[in-house]
């Protein structure tokens, strides 16, 4: 393969059902994933300033995660930032790990490292603009040591506080959802903190927006997640994975759409699903542009 960037698949950008928004799922491939990463970060200032154009406000929903991270920080040095009436735009959380809210592994305190705090240093987003899923209010020992059902109380109380943030603050928008909603995808297959066969994987709800993951596979073992139908309603939905780790994870839920083994394989947004990848996470299907 050359070093050039390869599309998969095209999308009508017509609304459907989500069996056709699996079906129209889209694929970009970049050669490294530094060119990844840029390219993500300059396709979200765009799409934000276009979506600027025709409505009051933009919500979009960041990632954790490396390559996410590193989006960000692709973000923060990306000129077309200057575009963008960042007052009217408002940044959500994908998931997060429920931990201490100084605790380096929260997805919020690196995102406002990578970027949001720049943002906000330099008079161009409002702080109330930052949207953080809660944060465990115990100390780590106190956490450690507290019995499973006080974990899940704590949890769902959590995702209550967040769920209702985002009802009330969505409510006033012509389609009370999320614009633009960016996901890493591990390893194993998860996306946001929805992990395969686990239980917060079963919410059907679509009012239930947030939902707490307890006895993560991946540490931290508490999380909070934005939940599949609430996540299936967003009108982007952006995947973006990198390196050869991710490579069978990111075949399988291409190759097998709606695969409970592969939660991310039930990413889907109601405008665009687009799959931005590198050519290492791309490499177990190499066959299909050979
Ligand atoms: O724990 C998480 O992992 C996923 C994937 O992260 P990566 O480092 O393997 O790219 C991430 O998308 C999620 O936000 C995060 O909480």
């Amino acid at each position: 393969m050359s070093d050039s960037t390869f599309y998969i698949n095209t999308t009508d950008d017509d609304e459907g059902d989500l069996k056709n928004a699996l079906a129209r799922r889209e694929m970009v491939i970049y050669p490294t994933k530094k060119i990844l990463v840029t390219a993500v970060a300059t396709r979200l200032l765009l799409k934000i300033s276009d979506l600027l154009t025709k409505q009051e406000r933009v919500d979009v929903a960041l990632t954790g995660g490396g390559t996410g991270i590193d989006v960000l920080r692709a973000a923060s040095e990306n000129t077309a930032q200057g575009i963008i009436e960042f007052p009217r735009v408002h940044f959500w959380f994908g998931d997060e790990r429920f931990v201490q809210k100084d605790s380096d592994d929260r997805n919020a305190k690196q995102a406002r490292e990578a970027w949001l705090d720049s943002l906000v240093r330099n008079g161009l987003l409002p702080e109330e603009n930052i949207h953080e899923m809660p944060a465990d209010t115990r100390t780590r020992q106190e956490a450690d040591v507290a019995p499973a059902r006080t974990n899940d109380e704590i949890l769902d109380a959590a995702a209550q506080t967040y769920n209702d943030e985002l009802r009330e603050a969505l409510a006033g928008k012509d389609n009370p959802v999320l614009d633009i909603a960016l996901f890493g995808v591990g390893p194993d297959g998860h996306f946001a903190s929805l992990f395969p066969h686990h239980h917060a994987m079963q919410v059907h709800d679509p009012d239930v927006r947030v939902t707490g993951v307890s006895h993560s596979p991946k540490m931290p073992p508490l999380r909070l997640s934005l939940t599949l139908p609430f996540i299936q309603s967003t009108r982007y939905v952006w995947m973006v994975a990198s390196g050869l780790t991710k490579a069978d994870a990111v075949h399988s839920a291409i190759d097998h759409p709606g695969d409970p083994d592969i939660p991310s394989s039930f990413a889907a947004g109601r405008h665009q699903t687009l799959w931005m990848i590198d050519r290492e996470a791309f490499s177990s299907q190499q066959h299909l542009l050979d």
